[in-house]
């Protein structure tokens, strides 16, 4: 097996002072999808947010990229994170906000065009963000995501508010950005989108 990017070992976190992770281990391999399932509040955003560095665990050790995960723009170089909506910058088009993230990284994984049509945002290029329906500021989300380079994607519920059609679209998507050798750690509730994406299932038990 490829040297893993995550390795999570034993991970207790309490929020709180109530116990919210206890006892949880997660690896994820380089061209790995990784889905981790479970029911409301079982604290999978939690977990995730751990393994972005936003959340210090109490107890367990977390490594991502063969270091303790830290808030810093070294470790953002290589992580990108999808999850409650960005803060939109103001005055700036759908199209633009993909050309601030062509703008600030070299070697993008998407032009602009490439990434307005893989999330079909072509004919809403122009718009605001905030004008557009849920599920495309959703898709845009995921488009500067997938459009700035990476080794490591972590997505909370990636599927929120996709319809069925771009949800097989999105599985397509993340299998490619995996065959390319990143991984992939995604929070879900959609059983058929991981196992669209072929996702190594891991299912977080709700702490009693
Ligand atoms: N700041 C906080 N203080 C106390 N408890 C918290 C805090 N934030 C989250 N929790 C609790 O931690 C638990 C895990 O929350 P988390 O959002 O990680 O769950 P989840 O598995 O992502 O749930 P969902 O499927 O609903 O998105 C929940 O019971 C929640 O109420």
């Amino acid at each position: 097996m490829p040297h893993a990017l995550i390795n999570a070992r034993d991970v207790e976190v309490e929020l709180g002072g109530t116990p919210v992770l206890r006892g949880v281990d997660l690896t994820a391999a380089p061209g790995e999808i990784v889905a981790v399932v479970g029911e409301n509040g079982a604290g999978k955003s939690t977990l995730l947010r751990c393994l972005a560095g936003l959340h210090p665990p109490l107890a367990g050790r977390i490594d991502v990229l063969d270091a303790p995960p830290a808030d810093t723009p070294a470790f953002w170089r290589d992580v990108a994170l999808v999850g409650d909506e960005p803060a939109w910058y103001p005055g700036l088009s759908t199209r633009e906000h993909l050309e601030l993230m062509e703008a600030v990284h070299s070697r993008a994984r998407l032009t602009v065009d490439e990434a307005l049509a893989e999330f079909e945002l072509a004919n809403r290029a122009d718009l605001a963000p905030l004008t557009l329906s849920t599920g495309q500021r959703q898709r845009l989300s995921l488009a500067m995501a997938l459009l700035r380079p990476s080794r490591l994607l972590l997505l909370d519920e990636p599927e929120r508010g996709l319809d069925e059609g771009f949800r097989e679209r999105l599985a397509e998507t993340l299998s490619a950005y995996a065959r390319e050798g990143g991984a992939v750690v995604m929070a879900t509730h959609d059983m058929r989108l991981a196992r669209h994406t072929g996702a190594r299932v891991v299912t977080l038990e709700a702490t009693p």
